[in-house]
C-alpha cells in the first residue's frame, strides 16, 4: 500500500518532535552510603524552563553537576537530544556536552575585557563572526558601551549581565542555572531574570534552573519540580503545582499554611468551621486540613454573632486579632481562636490594620483546602 505508506510518513512528518532535549533517567548519587539523590528523572524540551525547586541540602546542586558531567552519578543515565551522554559505563566529558553553565558565583576573568570574556567559550568561527556574536549579545544585554572595559570598572549587575552574555554566546541546547540570581538585589533581579528568560527562550534552550525560592520558580518555569530529600516528590505546571499540592509540606512550601486537626466519620472530617469532605479517607483516620491564610474570610463580630453558614465557607469561627502586619500588597491579621486558643493567619488585600484584640469571625474557603491523612 504504497499510498497508505506515504500518507503515514507525512503524518509523521506533521508531528512536532517529541525527542527532549535533556532526559535524566533514575539518577542516584550517594554519599557515605546516603543517597542524596534519589531516584531522580526529568525530561526537558527544546524551549522549556525547568525549575529544580526545593530547600537546601535536598540534593539540587548535585543534580545539576551530575549533568554538566562535573560529578559522577552511581546509577541512572543521561541523554541529550536523545543520544546517550553518560550512564555509569559510558561518559561525554564535561567540556563536549554543549551545556552552558551560570552558577551564583559568575566570576568573570579580571584579565580580560568584556568582549574577551563573552568570546570565551566560543570555539568555532571566524575572527569577524565571533567579535559579531560579541556584539550582539552585548547589545541584547544592553552593555555594548563596556565592550572593551574590564570586569571591575562594571557593577555587580552588570557583571552578571556578561556572565549571562558569555553563557549564551556558543548557543548552548542545554543551559544549567544554579541560583544565578540571588546575588543581586531585588530591583535588579526581576529585570535580569526576565532578560535571561527571554534570551534562553529565542534560543530554544532547554534550561534546568535551581531555586529555593518558589517565587522565582513560579516566576521563571514553564514547569516546577519539586525537590525533597533527594526525590522528586511534585511536577507540573506552577499552577497545578500551587493549587493540587501533594501534601502538607509542599503548601508549606510556597507559603504560610493553617492547619486544622480532625478524625474521618463517613468520609467527612468534622472542625469548629463545619465538615470538610475527605473522599476515600477510612474512617477513623486523622487528617490535617490545610488551607493558605489568603482563604479565609474574615468578618465583623455583631453583638457576639457573626455570618450565616454557607454551603461553599462552612460554618463561621470566632478569634480576636493577636496581631496584624501591614507587607506591602497585603496585611497579614493573626487570630488567636476562641476555640481552642490555636493560632490563625489570614491575609487582606492591601491595608487591614485591626487592632488586637478585636473580635472577628472567620470562615474557610473549602474549594481551596486541602486533605491530607496526618502523620
Ligand atoms: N562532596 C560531598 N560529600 C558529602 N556530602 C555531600 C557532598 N556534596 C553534597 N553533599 C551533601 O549532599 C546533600 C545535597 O547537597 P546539594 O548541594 O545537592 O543540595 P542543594 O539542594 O543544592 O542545597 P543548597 O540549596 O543549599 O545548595 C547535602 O546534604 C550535602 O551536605
Amino acid at each position: 500500500m504504497p499510498d497508505d505508506f506515504d500518507q503515514e510518513l507525512k503524518d509523521k512528518a506533521a508531528l512536532p518532535d517529541r525527542t527532549p532535549r535533556l532526559e535524566i533517567k533514575n539518577l542516584v548519587r550517594r554519599y557515605e552510603g546516603l543517597a542524596v539523590v534519589d531516584d531522580v528523572s526529568l525530561r526537558i524540551m527544546p524551549g522549556q524552563v525547568t525549575c529544580l525547586l526545593g530547600p537546601s541540602g535536598c540534593g539540587k546542586s548535585t543534580t545539576l553537576r551530575m549533568i554538566a558531567g562535573v560529578e559522577m552519578q552511581d546509577s541512572g543515565e543521561i541523554w541529550v537530544d536523545g543520544k546517550l551522554v553518560c550512564d555509569t559505563h559510558f561518559r561525554v566529558p564535561p567540556e563536549r556536552r554543549e551545556i552552558g553553565l551560570m552558577f551564583q558565583d559568575f566570576a568573570l576573568f579580571p584579565h580580560l575585557t568584556v568582549a574577551g570574556n563573552v568570546a570565551f567559550g566560543l570555539r568555532n568561527g571566524t575572527r569577524e563572526e565571533k567579535r559579531a556574536r560579541v556584539e550582539e549579545l552585548l547589545d541584547r544585554v544592553d552593555l555594548l558601551r563596556f565592550i572593551d572595559g574590564y570586569p571591575h570598572q562594571l557593577s555587580g549587575g552588570e557583571q552578571q549581565r556578561v556572565a549571562l552574555a558569555r553563557a549564551l554566546a556558543p548557543r548552548p541546547r542545554i543551559m544549567l542555572m544554579d541560583e544565578p540570581f540571588s546575588g543581586l538585589d531585588n530591583r535588579l533581579r526581576d529585570g535580569i531574570r526576565d532578560q535571561t528568560l527571554s534570551l534562553l527562550k529565542e534560543e530554544d534552550s532547554a534550561v534546568l534552573l535551581v531555586t529555593h525560592e518558589p517565587d522565582e520558580a513560579m516566576r521563571m518555569a514553564d514547569e516546577i519540580a519539586l525537590m525533597r530529600g533527594g526525590k522528586i516528590v511534585q511536577q507540573g505546571a506552577p499552577y497545578n503545582v500551587y493549587t493540587r499540592p501533594v501534601d502538607q509540606a509542599a503548601v508549606a512550601f510556597f507559603s504560610d499554611a493553617n492547619v486544622l486537626h480532625a478524625q474521618v466519620n463517613g468520609a467527612l472530617a468534622q472542625t469548629p468551621f463545619g465538615q470538610f469532605l475527605a473522599p476515600g479517607i477510612p474512617d477513623g483516620t486523622y487528617v490535617d486540613i490545610v488551607f493558605r491564610p489568603q482563604h479565609v474570610r474574615l468578618d465583623f463580630d455583631r453583638a457576639g454573632k457573626g455570618p450565616l453558614p454557607t454551603p461553599s465557607d462552612g460554618v463561621p469561627a470566632r478569634g480576636v486579632v493577636e496581631r496584624a502586619r501591614f507587607m506591602g500588597h497585603e496585611s497579614l491579621v493573626e487570630f488567636r481562636m476562641d476555640h481552642d486558643g490555636s493560632t490563625l493567619k489570614t491575609t487582606v488585600p492591601n491595608v487591614f490594620l485591626p487592632k488586637p484584640g478585636k473580635a472577628m469571625w472567620l470562615t474557610v474557603r473549602r474549594d481551596r483546602c486541602f486533605v491530607f491523612p496526618s502523620h
